[in-house]
């Protein structure tokens, strides 16, 4: 499999230590996207040797979290993970766009939480981030909640020159999710040039945001380098 390797968080599944496992390629080219370097390759990393590290690191993590890149461009090998994670009793969380809802599906026995991005309105998505694939992340959604046991966060990162406030309060209306994160973008490490002097939004402004839409969808948080996540 390919891959841009692990790393061990606590901040990547809400409460718990995850071993972060960064899976290579995505079809999509989100301009704000801070992991670039991992859309088109990755480091060639044999299964047995990230299950060897999932194994190694059993004794102190309570979870594994797939991210990337988009961990369903591999399925089978993101399958494979989840299997064995779950076999050691681990919880197990998956980042995704929601591009593929046919190969979501395949994931959900083995995963307790999803993580999707919601890039746009869906009839946004072309003009927002170039491929539109709106109709695709609505089905994806639809096929998380009809699984019980699979907690669906929505997550949306707020770049200020792409995204505004209308475009938020439309999102609130048409996600259904568990909770919904308003992410604050960071400039460090951009696809597109043009992003990098645009400067991340200001904290107060999302929770500003956060408490308009808080009505519709009941349980929404802000993630931002200043003061992490908060619940609103
Ligand atoms: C790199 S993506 C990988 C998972 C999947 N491909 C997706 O887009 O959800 C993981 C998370 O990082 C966020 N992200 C990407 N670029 C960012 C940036 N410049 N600032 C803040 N968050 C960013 C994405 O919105 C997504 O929630
Ligand atoms: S943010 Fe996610 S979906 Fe967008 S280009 Fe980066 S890895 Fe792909």
């Amino acid at each position: 499999m390919e891959t841009g390797g692990t790393l061990i968080s606590s901040v990547e599944y809400n409460g718990k230590i995850s071993l972060v496992i960064f899976m290579a390629h995505c079809p999509l080219r989100c301009p704000y996207c801070h992991n670039a370097e991992l859309l088109e390759t990755g480091e060639e990393t044999p299964l047995k040797d990230i299950l060897g590290i999932i194994n190694d690191s059993s004794d102190y993590i309570d979870a594994v979290v797939i991210s990337g890149g988009e961990p369903l461009v591999q399925l089978d090998n993101t399958i494979e993970v989840l299997k064995y994670s779950k076999s050691l009793g681990l919880k197990t969380k998956v980042d995704t766009s929601g591009c593929y809802p046919e190969r979501i599906k395949k994931i959900l026995n083995f995963t307790d939480y999803v993580a999707m991005d919601i890039k746009a309105p869906f009839n946004k998505y072309k003009e927002i981030i170039g491929s539109d694939i709106g109709k695709n992340v609505e089905k994806s959604m639809e096929i998380i909640n009809g699984n019980q046991n699979t907690f669906l966060e929505c997550r949306t990162t707020y770049v200020p020159t792409l995204l505004n406030h209308e475009d938020i309060k439309q999102i609130s209306r048409e996600i259904d999710c568990d909770v919904y994160t308003l992410q604050q973008f960071r400039n460090n490490n951009v696809l597109d040039e043009n992003l990098k002097d645009v400067k991340s939004p200001n904290p107060l402004e999302l929770k500003k945001l956060a408490k308009e839409i808080k009505p519709i969808l009941k349980k929404v948080k802000v993630k931002t380098s200043e003061f992490g996540e908060e619940c609103i």
